[in-house]
């Protein structure tokens, strides 16, 4: 099944970490890399995260700049690119800032577990597609978003998410910032937790650029297989 070309944008601390023991949200990056993620939302279909993400940081997700926003109007595109999130349960709070702020699409994927009344809740406010068993079938899920016309995704995490996609071989690029903290902390999430590999599937990437921004660098990978 044809599915969207992925990447993934992240930022992390010089020790890997994407946030706190207490999964709060640290500002990583600074005004230059948020920049460069504005114009990564604004080139995109659609912006995708986990339900542990929502959760634990309510984004918007929108695109930040008028100028990038007036861009994509002239274009004949939403002024946000569609914003979806992997909730295989349904536990999207119908109040949540992704529905709240800025105009363009939502899409909920969930999984044949979840709740019909926490469903169809969210068909009031998303599209709603339905994958998988217990859990969102991620491969079958992309497949679907790329049928809804979504040729171009940025997956902005969070770990656990980021472990999915890349273990089910559904991203091609991945951009990462890494800024000048540590953070510490055995339970904060990395850029990539889930499972894990073991040492023969390991995922192989191939480095395409290394920046210096700031007081930080983007490397930027090519996901190359196992
Ligand atoms: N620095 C940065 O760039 C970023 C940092 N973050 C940080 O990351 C943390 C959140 O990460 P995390 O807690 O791992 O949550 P995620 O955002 O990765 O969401 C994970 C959840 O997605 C759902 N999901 C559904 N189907 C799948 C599937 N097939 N594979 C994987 N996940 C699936 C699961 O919940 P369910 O089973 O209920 O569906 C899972 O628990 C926060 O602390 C946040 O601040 C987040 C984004 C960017
Ligand atoms: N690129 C980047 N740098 C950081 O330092 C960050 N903390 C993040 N976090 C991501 O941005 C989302 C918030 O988006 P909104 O401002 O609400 O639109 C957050 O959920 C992470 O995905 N990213």
């Amino acid at each position: 099944m044809e599915r969207p070309f992925i990447f993934i944008n992240s930022a992390m601390s010089a020790d890997g970490k994407i946030s706190t023991k207490e999964r709060k949200q640290v500002r990583i990056s600074g005004n230059i890399d948020f920049k460069r993620m504005d114009q990564l939302r604004a080139g995109a279909d659609a912006i995708m995260v986990g339900i542990g993400t929502v959760m634990a940081d309510d984004p918007s997700l929108t695109v930040k700049s008028p100028e990038l926003k007036k861009q994509r109007l002239e274009a004949g595109l939403d002024e946000n690119p569609a914003r979806v999130i992997v909730d295989s349960k349904a536990r999207t709070p119908v109040d949540a800032d992704i529905f709240k702020k800025g105009e363009g699409k939502r899409i909920i994927l969930v999984s044949e577990s979840a709740p019909h009344d926490k469903v169809a809740e969210l068909k009031k406010k998303a599209d709603v597609i339905i994958t998988g068993k217990e859990s969102v079938d991620l491969p079958a899920a992309m497949g679907q978003l790329r049928e809804n016309g979504i040729k171009r995704l940025m997956v902005e995490g969070g770990a656990t998410l980021n472990w999915g996609m890349i273990s089910n071989g559904l991203v091609d690029e991945i951009y990462t910032f890494v800024g000048n903290l540590i953070i510490g902390g055995k339970t904060a999430p990395t850029f990539v937790d889930g499972e894990g590999s073991t040492e023969d599937n390991i995922i192989k990437m191939e480095l395409l650029d290394a920046e210096k921004i700031e007081e930080g660098i983007l490397l930027k990978w090519k996901v190359t297989g196992k």
